[in-house]
């Protein structure tokens, strides 16, 4: 118990939200409007949790969440409430596409140009998997029929019973796992990987990067949330304060008791301004690979102990590199390139809209990722070795002057305490037909709500959002 002193600040309120991210603060927004009181608990110094925008190095960077496609419609809709603007990817000119020999291909249009039968096979794949998302659907994957038999297999190998072509098996792949889960495809099941292309509408969807990434927000994704933490009002957001005890069966009509500690991101701990929440309820807003960080009085049941042990983040590095021009644009490229065989396997033009000039930066920006085993021997080597490699992977796509940035910067959220990877949660093999159904089951006053878990918008800013509105209805019929 973190002791209370004469300067402990202590709080009363209806809702006592943990984690200032798109989801706590959306349930904290909605729970306002409709006339209660909450409290919103967040460990970093400072709001928007995975979306985070910076100037690094005189450049503005969007260092985690910042794309949103149209059917995410819940994001969408708060963009344009909170008075928000949003603006389109370059997208004109030729992709590239680097074959597994290492050949390069500029084509348009959606398909990669491999030959006539990889891109048969992709096809065929495409309905496949856009059948089964359509089949299963989004909302309770765990309860088809085909839920065991397809969580119990890898994607990788559920790839390679469906098509003997290599080439179309490793780029299909590519989407789900370097793409979105962040974790090689042997690590995660089919069934996770028709939740995710259920979750975004279809599997079309996610093959179609002018689609998936469609439009950025003006002023970047984390403005959202700083848009809301207006809203919600300084006084009612506590930063800088982790919730290290959450207590839930207190006597009276406040049975939540959240005891949350001064400790700074640097590691200064403030005893005398700890902070505890009294509340009717509690919503833990957070990732579920950190619901183990915080010591629940009494002790979470062994099915709630179970399930968060079997979902974890994936590892990405998104690599950001900023040139004095686009110079892409000047040979006739988008930008966009695909390689699952290389080091970066996905490159997108992320060049800023200004919203001081209100029209695009002259600057370029690419942006890169470098995903899950990639990634981890990265890691292993020193980091001026780690760009000149990740530089190099980029320039053999996009050519010489691709190794030349005038900014260059890795987003790292495996080593961000409050994270801890990236982009999102996903069980293991198996884990979702097992559990799923309890992921939002509530204890008592506590209930769940980040994207990690979200169905539509799964993994996304959007199912941030749905879970946080969702959670603020469900609490608001309560409170009533
Ligand atoms: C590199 C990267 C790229 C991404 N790209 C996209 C994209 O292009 N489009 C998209 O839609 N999504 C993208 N995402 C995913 C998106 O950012 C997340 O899905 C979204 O931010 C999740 O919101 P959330 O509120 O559920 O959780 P979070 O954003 O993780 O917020 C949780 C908050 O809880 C806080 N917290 C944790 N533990 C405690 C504790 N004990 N006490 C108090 N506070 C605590 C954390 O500090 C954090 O602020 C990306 C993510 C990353 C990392």
């Amino acid at each position: 118990m973190i002791p209370k002193d004469a300067t402990t600040t202590e709080l009363t309120r209806d809702v006592a939200i943990i984690g200032a991210g798109p989801s706590g603060l959306t349930a904290a927004y909605r729970l306002q409007q409709a006339g209660h009181t909450v409290a919103v608990i967040e460990a970093r110094e400072r709001v928007g949790g995975r979306t985070w925008s910076n100037h690094i190095d005189g450049a503005f960077l969007e260092i985690g969440g910042q794309w949103v496609s149209p059917d995410q419609t819940a994001l969408i809709s708060l963009i344009s409430e909170l008075g928000l603007k949003t603006f389109s990817r370059y997208r004109d000119g030729e992709n590239l596409y680097r074959d597994p020999n290492g050949t390069m291909h500029r084509y348009t249009g959606d398909m990669f140009p491999a030959n006539e039968k990889t891109q048969q096979e992709m096809v065929r794949l495409i309905e496949k998997l856009d059948a089964l998302a359509a089949e299963i659907g989004a909302q309770q994957p765990w309860a088809h029929p085909k839920a065991r038999e397809l969580d119990t297999i890898s994607f990788h190998h559920w790839l390679r019973t469906q098509s003997d072509d290599e080439e179309a098996c490793n780029n299909i792949g590519l989407f789900i796992a370097g793409g979105m889960l962040t974790k090689p495809a042997h690590a995660f099941s089919a069934l996770q990987a028709v939740l995710m292309a259920a979750s975004a509408g279809s599997f079309s969807n996610l093959v179609d990067e002018d689609f998936i990434l469609d439009k950025r927000v003006v002023g970047g994704m984390q403005s959202v949330s700083l848009a809301l933490a207006q809203k919600v009002g300084a006084e009612n957001i506590i930063l800088g304060h982790p919730a290290r005890v959450l207590r839930w069966q207190e006597p009276g009509e406040y049975p939540v008791r959240v005891e949350a500690e001064a400790f700074s991101e640097d590691g200064v701990a403030s005893p005398a301004d700890n902070v505890i929440v009294r509340a009717k309820y509690v919503v833990v807003a957070v990732p579920p690979n950190l619901y183990s960080r915080v010591h629940f009085v009494p002790a979470l049941d062994r099915r709630q102990h179970q399930m968060h042990q079997h979902q974890s983040l994936g590892l990405v590095i998104k690599v950001h590199a900023v040139y004095p021009t686009p110079f892409w644009r000047d040979k006739g490229l988008s930008g966009t390139c695909f390689a699952a065989n290389n080091l970066v396997q996905e490159i997108y033009d992320n060049t800023n809209y200004d919203p001081q000039t209100d029209q695009e930066e002259s600057r370029g920006t690419l942006v890169g990722f470098v995903s899950d085993e990639a990634a981890d021997k990265m890691f292993t080597i020193s980091a001026e070795e780690r760009k000149a490699r990740i530089l190099d992977s980029m320039a053999q796509m996009l050519g010489e002057e691709t190794k030349n940035p005038i900014v260059y910067y890795e987003s790292d959220w495996g080593a961000e305490e409050w994270t801890r990877g990236a982009y999102a949660a996903s069980y293991d093999l198996g884990g979702l037909h097992r559990y799923g159904a309890d992921q939002l089951t509530p204890v008592g006053p506590i209930y769940w709500s980040c994207s990690d878990i979200a169905s539509d918008g799964y993994q996304h800013v959007d199912g941030a959002v749905r879970m946080g509105e969702k959670t603020a209805a469900t609490l608001d019929a309560k409170l009533k």
